[in-house]
């Protein structure tokens, strides 16, 4: 046992880990003893019994020692290059082979001794094995590597698994004794738990499969727990807090915007409205995610909420995640707002420092009743008069961290968070653990399904043909192109060149108009006035129109190139249209590559239920897809799989609110080394969204 703490020691104080390799080990993001530690295996090699291949079937995965006696590289067409081995085993040769892999020639000298794992086959009355993975034996002592289940890491150029086994078993056996369980004996016990030397042991060199998975069981808990537990402090902070602002009881605003608004309200707005009012009335800050599938009509509610504190003399926030949709959120609230004598203003990242200036001026004089920006609004020179409450749009880009900066600022707002794709109801408890929940789960009266067609590109000709009936008859239409991420400008290439042809050929005649992101605001928000008030009729346009956008009057939305966009996004796109009374088509023209396209394609046409389309979502990509989880807004996480992981996120989150309820500072002695994992937990910034 050494003295010191493995959190804060650095990486090359372990035996043989010298400033050099401590270097390549930072590209493994491993800078102290811990994260060496906690750098778990990606899988593992079952060497604990080597069978010799002739007691094995050809198709069997198989591990065996062997030795190079020569090797030969082969093209037997373009792109394939076959390296086979001849190698000496335990009762005789055998052939070792690789495809691809045009540097491992150089690797196979004679005489190198190594571990092959892959499949056994049968080549010409010769065995051969397939080689999936393999690792050449240096001289020095094999315990860890061989005769074992063997641990592979997530390695480095230069960091090879042998360096990485010899490490982390010497940081072990230095440093196992210096770590303090820290879950409470409670959880241990209710879920079930190794505990957390054991499981250390057993991760990296386990006794049996059964035990690894235990272990990994274990560290899988730990995060989702610790994540857990910091939402429901945050909540727990909130509860605590008493709000500086009461709102009046009068209502004479909102009824004034309700009596305008030329519908009435749905059963499941004035639910939701319902309950933010008496969040708002209660001495507690509100802390709350509004949750509708596109179209339900939750900008009405964001309205009110904002309205409650303009009521009242005091002031409101609309955040969004981009410029661009602060900047419709801003027009939209202007809109309907203005001619109630309410003040809003948009504070955008652009403005001319003058004018920045003399606007903030006018918000810390409480002169601005409404604010309209993004997460730019938390920064230090935005001072609020009276800030009572806070509106989030999310659209799944902010996260746990901005809520807690919030918090910090030293405000504490009614805090309203929105979001435009729905969460899988299992899901959405993980990122949003700390929020109460609205949900408004019933579309305005009079909305038709959007008829959803797949057509293949050789068709568009007819598609906007149809588009032009369409528009002779007195609607509106979307044409939309994808934004190809390497190059904006090949984008906007896309977007013109569709509509020279489209003004040209079928849409002559017509009035259609350009919109991409590249264009000034001014000449986008002319474009799209245009298009609100019916001066457009056909709006080709790159994704710009994603969120936010409500033209009733539309009723077709062709997608071209549809298989780049992701369901989710898709949904969105087909929520613009369909929200009026006339029955509306959606048109997705798409060459189906790939199968995940073709079952995105497939799931739109079954279904319009946003709920529904973000499971499908999750499933389409599978569990495995990291990338995908993180585009559906969830946290990322180090072991834990939201999907493959689910139970045990459940149980983390019962055991954390079970703890906080109970002792809300987790002021116990027991909890002394929960408080400092949490405290490292959270300082590592654990568990946060994907910003950007
Ligand atoms: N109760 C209602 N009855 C009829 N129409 C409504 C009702 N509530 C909202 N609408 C209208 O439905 C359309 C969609 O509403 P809104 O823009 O608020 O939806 P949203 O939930 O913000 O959708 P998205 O996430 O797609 O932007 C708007 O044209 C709005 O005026």
């Amino acid at each position: 046992m050494i003295n010191g703490d493995p959190y804060v020691t650095q990486v090359k104080h372990v035996k043989m880990i010298g400033p050099r390799r401590a270097e390549q080990l930072a590209r493994l993001n491993v800078y102290t003893v811990h994260d060496l530690l906690y750098h778990f295996p990606r899988e593992y090699i079952d060497r604990s019994r080597l069978i010799s291949l002739y007691e094995r079937k050809p198709g069997d995965m198989v591990t065996v020692v062997g030795r190079v006696i020569s090797c030969q590289e082969n093209r037997p067409r373009p792109k394939l290059t076959v390296t086979k081995a001849a190698m000496e085993g335990d009762r005789g040769l055998f052939y070792a082979v690789w495809f691809n892999r045009v540097h491992i020639k150089k690797m196979l000298k004679p005489g190198t001794r190594m571990y092959i794992s892959g499949k056994l086959v049968k080549g010409f009355g010769n065995l051969e094995v397939q080689v999936h993975d393999f690792e050449i034996i240096t001289t020095g002592g094999d315990s860890l590597h061989a005769g074992r289940i063997v641990p592979v890491y997530p390695a480095t150029g230069g960091v090879t698994q042998r360096m990485l086994r010899t490490f982390i078993h010497g940081a072990l056996e230095e440093w196992l004794q210096n770590y303090r369980e820290f879950l409470p004996r409670r959880v241990l016990d209710g879920e079930d738990l190794m505990i957390l030397s054991e499981a250390l042991k057993q991760v990296h060199f386990p006794d049996s499969h059964a035990l690894a998975e235990r272990a990994r069981r274990r560290f899988v808990f730990e995060e989702l727990f610790l994540f857990q537990l910091q939402l429901a402090l945050l909540r727990r902070n909130i509860v605590r807090v008493e709000k500086p602002y009461r709102y009046r009881p009068s209502n004479e605003l909102i009824k004034k915007y309700i009596a305008g608004l030329g519908f009435n309200l749905t059963s499941a707005q004035r639910r939701v409205v319902r309950e933010i009012m008496e969040d708002m009335e209660s001495p507690h800050p509100m802390h709350r995610l509004l949750q509708g599938d596109v179209g339900s009509g939750k900008t009405v509610v964001a309205i009110l909420t904002l309205l409650k504190a303009v009521e009242s003399g005091l002031q409101g926030a609309l955040m969004a995640p981009t410029e661009v949709l602060a900047e419709q959120h801003y027009l939209s609230l202007n809109r309907s707002l203005a001619p109630l004598g309410v003040r809003v203003a948009l504070l955008s990242g652009g403005m001319p420092v003058k004018d920045r200036r003399s606007m903030l001026e006018k918000i810390a004089m409480g002169e601005l009743s409404i604010v309209v920006g993004t997460q730019a609004l938390l920064q230090d020179d935005v001072v609020f008069n009276k800030l009572a409450v806070v509106v989030i749009d999310e659209q799944h880009r902010f996260g746990v961290r901005q809520r807690g900066s919030l918090q910090k600022k030293g405000v504490c707002p009614d805090l309203l968070i929105m979001t435009a794709t729905p969460i899988p109801r299992t899901l959405s408890m993980t990122a949003y653990g700390d929020l109460d929940m609205s949900v408004i789960d019933a579309l305005p009266p009079g909305r038709q399904p959007v008829r959803t067609y797949y057509v293949a590109p050789g068709e568009l000709p007819r598609v906007f043909s149809f588009v032009a009936r369409q528009v002779a008859e007195g609607r509106q239409a979307y044409v939309v192109c994808p934004l190809v991420e390497e190059s904006e400008h090949l984008d906007l290439q896309a977007a013109e060149n569709l509509y020279q042809k489209l003004i040209e050929n079928e849409l002559r005649g017509y009035r259609v108009a350009l919109l991409h992101g590249r264009m000034k605001r001014a000449d986008k928000e002319q474009v799209m006035q245009q298009f609100r008030s019916g001066q457009v009729d056909v709006l080709v346009s790159t994704t710009v129109i994603e969120v936010g956008v409500d033209v009733p009057n539309a009723s077709v939305m062709v997608i071209v190139d549809a298989d780049r966009f992701g369901l989710a996004q898709l949904h969105q796109l087909r929520g613009r249209v369909g929200r009026g009374g006339d029955q509306a088509h959606c048109i997705l023209s798409a060459r189906l590559r790939s199968r995940e396209a073709a079952e995105r394609i497939k799931a739109m046409k079954f279904s319009q239920d946003g709920f529904y389309l973000a499971e499908k979502d999750l499933q389409i990509r599978g569990p495995g897809d990291i990338a995908g989880v993180r585009q559906s807004g969830m946290p990322e996480f180090r072991l834990a799989n939201l999907i493959r992981d689910r139970d045990l996120l459940q149980a983390a989150r019962r055991q954390a609110m079970a703890l906080v309820n109970a002792d809300p500072e987790l002021r116990a002695g027991e909890y002394h080394y929960l408080r400092l994992a949490l405290e490292r937990y959270s300082q590592r910034g654990g568990g946060y969204y994907h910003i950007g």
